[in-house]
């Protein structure tokens, strides 16, 4: 029997495709609705081979009027929604930040009118530790529990506070709604949970699935990675005049299989607890500057990866921590995976992979998936 019909919007993504693995994994059915600007369709392929079963997949843009009423009226039976098309580069979001509200938070809102429409009651949403911005400037909040005051330093983190917002006005306009008209049951349906993830890193331990961004990649974790199959010269660091032990800033690395296993606990919960909405942090709670991430992705590769430093980056914060309590005791959830996991994983699929979703998987790793 399925475990319910749920649509992963984004879900040919870095993070999308791991939750669609999850989940198929869990047994749901999954339909991937995604426009494949930062993504392949051979995503879905590799989780076909890792796991034996298949998502649907909608080429939608979430910034067309109505462009979810196809998906809602061809599949009736889904009452969830895991929402993570948008863009997602906090430097970019500088440059383009209509872009931003375009995609981030209209994207959004187009979703959400179609779900009231067609009755789809559940959202789980990819927030961003973003949103606290410098966390460093209250007292003891670090590491940052889920009620420090948020106070985005960017156009990216600006996005997802306002889909934060948006959210929560709308599930709770249709909880209201529904008590006025007398039916609890039906305000009960409808939740969210917005996941604040920290930064996530590694690959699937098969070596088949990984990240796979078009174009130029932005986060570190990725290029690093291009450093190490020489497409790319050194790592530029981004400022070492940060007060961390170091001077370079820190961040909360969470491994990919556990984040995407933190979305099934939050779907569930929200089922299982009709708690309206609430934020969840997905982070391990342990700090890494850039420093100690080059020196974790150098031991994976057996080799000291260059570098260079160079002025910080506009929008960037020192320290961006997770308190993960809230989820461990609510959920249950608790990332698993260590951080030389993350960049043994990384490794594997990089040095395999090194033209991503666009060349054929190595048959040595195919060959090991079968045993
Ligand atoms: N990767 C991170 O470090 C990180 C951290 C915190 C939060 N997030 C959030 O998690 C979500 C997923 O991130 P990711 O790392 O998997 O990024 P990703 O770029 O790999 O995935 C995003 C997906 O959205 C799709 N998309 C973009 N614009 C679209 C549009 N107009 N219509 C339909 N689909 C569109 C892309 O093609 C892509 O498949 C995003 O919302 C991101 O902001 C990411
Ligand atoms: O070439 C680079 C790239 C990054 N960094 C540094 O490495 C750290 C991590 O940077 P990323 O770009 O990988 O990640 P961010 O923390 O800036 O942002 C990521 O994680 C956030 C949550 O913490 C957001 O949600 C966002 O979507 C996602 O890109 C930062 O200190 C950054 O300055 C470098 O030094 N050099």
């Amino acid at each position: 029997m399925s475990a319910g019909s749920v649509l992963v919007a984004g879900g040919t993504g870095y993070i999308g495709s791991f939750t669609t693995l999850a989940l198929l994994e869990a047994g749901y059915k999954v339909v991937v609705a995604d426009n494949l600007y930062n993504s392949s369709v051979e995503a879905l392929h590799r989780i076909e081979l890792i796991c034996g079963k298949k998502a649907e997949f909608i080429k939608l843009d979430v910034t067309v009027e109505n462009s979810f009423d196809q998906v809602f009226e061809a599949h009736p039976d889904i009452d969830s929604v895991i929402h993570f098309a948008a863009l997602k580069a906090v430097g970019e979001s500088g440059e383009k930040p209509l872009d931003y509200w375009l995609v981030n938070v209209y994207g959004t809102i187009n979703l959400l009118r179609s779900m009231v429409k067609h009755n789809v009651t559940n959202i789980v949403f990819s927030s961003s530790a973003t949103v606290y911005g410098d966390a460093t400037r209250f007292p003891n909040m670090i590491p940052i529990p889920e009620d420090c005051p948020l106070g985005p330093t960017n156009p990216y983190g600006n996005t997802k506070f306002a889909v934060e917002t948006a959210i929560t006005d709308a599930i709770n306009a249709q909880r209201n709604n529904a008590i006025k008209a007398g039916n609890e049951a039906e305000a009960k349906k409808w939740n969210g949970a917005l996941l604040r993830y920290f930064n996530p890193a590694g690959a699937h331990p098969s070596g088949i699935m990984g990240e796979d961004p078009q174009g130029v990649p932005y986060n570190l974790l990725p290029l690093l990675a291009q450093v190490a199959t020489g497409k790319r010269e050194k790592l530029m660091v981004f400022g070492d005049d940060y007060a961390s032990h170091d001077g370079t800033a820190i961040r909360d690395y969470i491994h990919i299989l556990d984040l995407a296993d933190g979305h099934l606990k939050a779907l569930k919960y929200l089922r299982a607890n009709n708690p309206g909405v609430r934020a969840w942090n997905l982070g391990t709670g342990k700090g890494s500057t850039v420093y100690e991430m080059i020196r974790a992705f150098s031991t994976a590769v057996g080799k000291d990866q260059p570098y260079e430093v160079a002025p910080r980056r506009a929008g960037d914060v020192l320290n961006l921590t997770a308190n993960p309590t809230r989820a461990h005791t609510e959920l249950g959830w608790k990332a698993e995976r260590t951080l030389e996991q993350a960049c043994e994983d990384l490794w594997l699929w990089t040095k395999n992979n090194p033209e991503g979703y666009r060349q054929e998987p190595p048959a040595e790793l195919l060959a090991q998936l079968k045993k």
